[in-house]
């Protein structure tokens, strides 16, 4: 399985990038997993950005508005679609000015983190971790409850 990351805007300060790089480097035991950061411009520019990077497979947009899943809702999606045989999966994140309606057209599924509002780095840190999680309670391994 293969997985990329298309982020609106770079990760600038140093304890957020200390934090992707811990869950990257947590996650590279179970999956490929690769970021690609698009420039931060307004939302329809940036959409054709995103668009141009989709790696094929199933496409994930991250948006508050989207569908809520619990940890083990997100491992079951998860898991379905490793058994499915989907190769590649891309999540989506959009920059201050959300992410461009062609962008939330395009994707299989519209998920949000919560109802709150987070800043796209912060957003960024908590999908990684929930990516993580994801992968652990699959494999029935131990982690934080
Ligand atoms: C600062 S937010 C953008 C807020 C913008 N006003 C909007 O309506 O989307 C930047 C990005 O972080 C992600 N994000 C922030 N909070 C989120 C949440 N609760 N659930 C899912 N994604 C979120 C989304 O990808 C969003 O496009």
């Amino acid at each position: 399985m293969h997985m990329r990351i298309i982020a609106v805007g770079r990760i600038r300060e140093r304890f957020w990038q200390d934090a992707a790089s811990y869950y990257l480097r947590r996650l590279s035991p179970y999956t490929r997993l690769d970021v690609v950061e698009v420039r931060e411009e307004d939302p329809i520019k940036e959409g054709r950005g995103i668009l141009a990077h989709l790696c094929g497979g199933v496409t994930v947009a991250l948006d508050e508005h989207g569908e809520s899943m619990s940890s083990q809702e997100l491992a079951l999606w998860l898991q379905n679609r490793i058994v499915e045989g989907c190769g590649s999966i891309n999540w989506i994140i959009g920059g201050p000015e959300g992410l461009s309606q062609d962008v939330l057209n395009r994707s299989d599924l519209q998920l949000s983190l919560s109802k709150m509002t987070f800043p796209y780095q912060m957003a960024r840190i908590l999908l990684l971790e929930q990516l993580y999680r994801a992968f652990k309670i699959i494999k029935n391994e131990p982690y934080h409850r």
